[in-house]
């Protein structure tokens, strides 16, 4: 099974990949955010994407989701971890935390989110009750609990449309509607990956509180600092979870 993994801030290279190519790949959407590396991680062979892109220019409401998914579709790739910065809300998710969520609200307006249109398809439905993959979520979760992680391995991510964070209300609204997480990129990314047949799961990094939780408002520093001890837990993980998938 073709692994790929998904950067976003905080991850735009993967770290001990040893990188045998790079790869252009042109899609009926569009380009995606850059050429897909391939290399080898662990002795196993892995595809990686920035999700922003390598220098990090796109930000979240540009990012060209079809063309991302449909280039790892493409590419033969059937698990897709992808990794995202979050605000965290719920007092479980303290910044530098992994989680691993199981639940989406999509908050998001405007972005191409399916690849199923009238123009090219017939009408399809796909169900999206999980929209996270269960057995591919075992795998984060087992190995971040073997290395002592400290991950959380639930929660609800609310996807916002950024770029802007948002106002403390907000964020109160999407504690009132069940979010643990909020962030920018975990849709149409999630529901394109179960068009396309992928089996899909976030791990996601608390880069901060989110906005007006306890008072706050959020700075940048905070953000790259824990995003620092965030993704050395990332690589961790990786380096557990890769060999076994
Ligand atoms: C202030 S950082 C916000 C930025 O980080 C997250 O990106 P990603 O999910 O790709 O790691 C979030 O969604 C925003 O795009
Ligand atoms: O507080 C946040 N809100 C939305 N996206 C984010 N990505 C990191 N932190 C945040």
């Amino acid at each position: 099974m073709t692994l790929a993994i998904i950067g976003g801030t905080g991850l735009t290279t993967l770290e001990g990949l040893e990188i045998t190519r790079r790869e252009v790949v042109r899609t009926p959407f569009g380009e995606p955010s850059g050429p897909v590396i391939h290399g080898v991680l662990q002795g196993r062979e892995v595809m990686f994407l920035a999700r922003h892109g390598y220098a990090h220019t796109i930000p979240p409401h540009q990012i060209n989701y079809r063309a991302n998914i449909w280039a790892m579709r493409h590419l033969g790739v059937r698990k897709l971890i992808a990794v995202a910065a979050v605000g965290g809300i719920s007092e479980e998710m303290e910044p530098a935390r992994l989680a691993f969520p199981d639940q989406i609200i999509d908050y998001t307006y405007g972005r191409r989110h399916t690849f199923f249109e009238q123009d090219l398809t017939d009408v399809v439905h796909i169900d999206f009750t999980y929209p996270y993959d269960q057995a591919l979520r075992d795998v984060l979760i087992a190995a971040a609990e073997e290395a002592d992680l400290g991950a959380v391995p639930w929660g609800t991510y609310g996807a916002t449309q950024g770029p802007r964070l948002e106002t403390a209300a907000e964020v109160r609204r999407l504690a009132r509607d069940g979010c643990h997480l909020v962030g920018m990129t975990g849709m149409p990314e999630a529901a394109l990956a179960r068009e396309a047949g992928l089996a899909y799961a976030t791990c996601a990094v608390v880069a901060n509180w989110a906005a007006g939780t306890g008072g706050r408002t959020v700075t940048m520093d905070e953000i790259e600092a824990n995003l620092v001890q965030g993704m050395g837990r990332v690589r961790t993980l990786l380096a557990r979870v890769v060999p076994r998938l």
